[in-house]
């Protein structure tokens, strides 16, 4: 009989990105998301044009608000009794007052599931600054302190990798059959800055794309791998990135998912599918660069793509967070849990050491060694 226990945790904070839910919102949000990150005005307001053509509106807030519902579920069907709370980066309901009721309600041991599965700047170590600005706050207004941890990296758990492999092999099947066999899989992510992905994880990891592009690799490969024994074909595979911001003159991973379309198709490849590993649900990344702009590419050049599933509210999804909570609630009673994780980097770990990810101008992160607030 497993150990349900969430003891010491009294509380599951989800901490998202934020997106807009209308017209009037976009430009607000846009200004949140890139205060004093020197992103060109041009892009700002192509970005705001991606928004402003699906409504102003982006899925990603009533997707966490599915995903709250189903941990919720999930917590009740299997007698983990930890109330689960969502607060966002960049909209409402904003971190800092999710933080401050989590308070108000007596949470004083909090863990966080952040909706990025791998190491980065904007994936894990940005969220524990919003962490340590939120809890700042809170003490500021004469609140008392609560203790808050991290999940450790879900990039190469079960629950995320096997949602995707079936997601790959229902996108197959949307295939033409005359191309299937030939199809090569384009793994996606999120472009960052080299630099920002070369130092990405604990420092004594780093080297070429750092942790970031290691993960995102590792996940590559375990989906190849169980796509070419469930299906008896070795298809060519590679890791390519969208949604490329910032200044033209500041080196940005490669290629661009268009680019590699393009390429591949003058290589004589028959199709493609595009499998977006970088994210966890089909947010305005995955609708518009994805299904929007690479799929506008792929018409163009009259090849036949199809994009595969993100793993959204997958019950193995949430089953594999409740067991990645329980893991980390059992570690933090002094036992040795099992940690599960599939691929050749294992299971990631539960404190960043200091130095993971380090910003450009040092700020405090919370959730780390020599955090401020442990
Ligand atoms: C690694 C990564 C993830 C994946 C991990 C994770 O999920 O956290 C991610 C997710 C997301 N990014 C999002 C939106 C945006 N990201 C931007 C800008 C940037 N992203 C970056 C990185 C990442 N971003 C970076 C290095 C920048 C440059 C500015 C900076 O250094 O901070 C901009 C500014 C305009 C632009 O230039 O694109 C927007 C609007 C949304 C919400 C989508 C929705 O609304 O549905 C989500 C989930
Ligand atoms: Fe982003």
């Amino acid at each position: 009989m497993p150990d349900e226990r969430p003891h010491p945790y009294d509380a599951l904070l989800l901490l998202s990105f934020g997106g807009p839910e209308g017209p009037k919102d976009v430009v607000p949000f846009l200004e949140n998301v890139t205060r004093g990150r020197g992103i060109p005005r041009e892009r700002l307001e192509e970005v705001g044009q991606h928004y402003f053509l699906f409504d102003g509106v982006s899925p990603i807030n009533a997707q966490n608000r599915e995903l709250l519902a189903a941990l919720r579920d999930d917590f009740a069907d299997h007698g983990v009794d930890l109330p689960v709370y969502w607060g966002n980066r960049n909209w409402g309901p904003y971190l800092t007052d999710t933080l401050r009721e989590m308070v108000q309600d007596g949470r004083r041991r909090i863990l966080t599931l952040v909706t990025s599965a791998y190491a980065s700047y904007s994936g894990c170590r940005q969220y524990r600054e919003n962490l340590a600005d939120a809890l700042a706050t809170v003490e500021a207004e004469g609140l008392p302190l609560p203790r808050v941890d991290k999940l450790r990296h879900y990039f190469n758990h079960p629950g995320f990798v096997e949602p995707m492999t079936e997601g790959v092999l229902t996108a197959l099947a949307q295939l033409p059959e005359a191309v299937r066999d030939g199809a090569r899989l384009a793994f996606t992510t999120h472009s960052i800055p080299t630099a920002s992905a070369d130092t990405s994880g604990p420092a004594e990891g780093h080297g070429d794309g750092g942790a970031y592009v290691a993960e995102h690799l590792d996940v590559a490969r375990l989906i190849a791998d169980a796509v070419r024994e469930s299906t008896g074909t070795d298809r060519p595979w590679e890791l390519v990135y969208q949604s490329r911001s910032g200044a033209p003159h500041i080196p940005w991973l490669e290629p661009d998912i268009c680019d590699h379309l393009e390429a591949v198709h003058a290589d004589g490849a028959p199709a493609v599918v595009m499998v977006p590993i970088g994210f966890v649900s089909d947010h305005m990344e995955v609708l518009y660069d994805l299904d929007t702009e690479a799929l506008a590419k792929a018409r163009e050049l009259g090849l036949p793509v199809v994009r595969s599933a993100t793993v959204g509210t997958d019950p193995r999804f949430v089953a594999g967070l409740r067991e990645l909570v329980l893991e980390r609630a059992a570690t933090e009673r002094g036992e040795v849990p099992q940690r599960c994780a599939l691929g050749a980097l294992g299971p990631s770990h539960d404190v960043c050491p200091a130095g993971c990810c380090p910003a450009r101008a040092p700020r405090p992160a919370a959730a780390g060694t020599g955090s401020p607030y442990r």
